[in-house]
C-alpha cells in the first residue's frame, strides 16, 4: 500500500518509520524539509510540497501540531486542496477541535475527495511501537481501507461515526490526562514539601488503585526533573483550551480541568513549553515557593 505522510515531528516520524518497517510505500513532506533525510534512510520518497504528495498516493495522512498548522497545510499554497480530487483519501491524525475537522472535511469532500480524523491516544513509544489507539470518525469506506495503516500503527482502533467525534473524544481523553498530571504533581510536591519520600509515595500509589500507567512512568522521570518530550507541553495546553472550548459549547463548567490548563499556562511561561509534558510538575514546585 503507497501512502503520503505530512508531518514529521515526535509522533509523525516515529509513525511514519513504522509503516516502512511494514512494507508500505511512503512518499514524505515536512515543514521544515530536512526532516525528510532520516526517513529517506529508511526508505521514503520525498515530497516538495503537501500538494506533490497528494498528487502521488491516493491516500496522505497528516500528524500536524494543532489547528493552524492542519488548516495551512490543507489550504495553503502548494497544500492539500491543490491536488485533491477523484476519491483520494485524507486521514488528519493530528489533535484538533471538531470545528477544525469540519472545515477541513467540507473543502476535501467538495473537491471529490475523501476525509477521515483519527487522532491517537499513546505518546512517542506507542508511536514507535505500533501500540496507538486510534479514534477514527468520518468516511466509513475510507476508514475499512485504512485497517491495513491502523493495524501496523496502532493497538486498538475505533469509528465513532461523524466527523468531529473523534476529535471530541481525543480532547476529552486529554483533558482527563492533563487534569491527572496536575493533581500527581501537586501530591508528589505536598510530599516533598512536608518531609515525606515522593519515591515511596509512587510506590505506594502503584500498589493500589489511583497508581496508573503515567503515573508510574512519569514519576520517576519527572523526580529527576527530566523532561524529554514524549509530548510536549504546548500540546497539552492546546488540548486542554480545546477541550474547555468544547466544554463551554456544551454548557458544561470544568473547574478542575481550567485549573490545571492555568497551570500548563504557567508551565509555558516559565520556557517549559518544548519540555514533556510532565514538566508542569516545576511550575507546580514553583508557584509553592511564591507563598
Ligand atoms: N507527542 C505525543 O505524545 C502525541 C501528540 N499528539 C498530537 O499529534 C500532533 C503532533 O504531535 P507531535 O509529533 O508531538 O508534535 P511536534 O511538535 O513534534 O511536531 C509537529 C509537526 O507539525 C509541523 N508543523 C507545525 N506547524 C506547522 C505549520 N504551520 N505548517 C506545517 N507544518 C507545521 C511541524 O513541522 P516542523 O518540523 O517544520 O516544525 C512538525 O512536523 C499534535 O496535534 C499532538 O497534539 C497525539 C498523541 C500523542
Ligand atoms: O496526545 C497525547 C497523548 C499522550 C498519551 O496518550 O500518552
Amino acid at each position: 500500500m503507497e501512502v503520503g505522510f505530512l508531518g514529521l515531528g515526535i509522533m509523525g516520524k516515529a509513525m511514519a518509520v513504522n509503516l516502512l518497517r511494514n512494507g508500505f510505500e511512503v512518499t514524505v513532506w515536512n515543514r521544515t524539509l530536512s526532516k525528510c533525510e532520516e526517513l529517506v534512510e529508511h526508505g521514503a520518497s520525498v515530497g516538495e510540497t503537501p500538494a506533490a504528495v497528494v498528487k502521488k498516493c491516493k491516500y496522505t495522512i497528516a500528524m500536524l501540531s494543532d489547528p493552524p498548522a492542519a488548516i495551512s497545510v490543507v489550504f495553503g499554497k502548494d497544500g492539500v486542496l491543490e491536488q485533491l480530487c477523484d476519491g483520494k483519501g485524507y486521514i488528519d491524525m493530528s489533535t484538533v477541535d471538531a470545528d477544525t475537522s469540519s472545515k477541513i472535511s467540507k473543502a476535501i469532500t467538495e473537491v471529490g475527495g475523501r476525509f477521515l480524523e483519527a487522532p491517537v491516544s499513546g505518546s512517542k513509544k506507542p508511536a514507535e511501537d505500533g501500540q496507538l489507539i486510534i479514534l477514527a470518525a468520518g468516511d466509513k469506506a475510507l476508514y475499512e481501507e485504512m485497517l491495513p495503516a491502523f493495524s501496523v500503527l496502532g493497538k486498538k482502533d475505533f469509528f465513532l461515526g461523524e466527523v468531529g467525534n473523534g476529535a471530541k473524544m481525543k480532547l476529552i481523553v486529554n483533558m482527563i490526562m492533563g487534569s491527572t498530571m496536575n493533581a500527581f504533581s501537586e501530591g508528589l510536591a505536598l510530599a516533598g514539601r512536608t518531609g515525606l519520600s515522593p519515591e515511596t509515595l509512587i510506590e505506594m500509589l502503584g500498589l493500589g488503585a489511583v497508581g496508573n500507567p503515567m503515573i508510574m512512568m512519569k514519576g520517576p522521570t519527572m523526580l529527576k526533573s527530566n523532561y524529554s518530550p514524549a509530548f510536549p507541553l504546548k500540546h497539552q495546553q492546546k488540548d486542554m483550551r480545546l477541550a474547555l472550548a468544547l466544554g463551554e459549547e456544551n454548557g458544561l463548567a470544568m473547574p478542575v480541568a481550567a485549573a490545571a490548563n492555568e497551570a500548563f499556562i504557567r508551565a509555558k511561561s516559565l520556557g517549559l513549553g518544548d519540555q514533556d509534558f510532565s514538566a508542569v510538575y516545576e511550575a507546580v514546585k514553583a508557584d509553592g515557593l511564591k507563598q
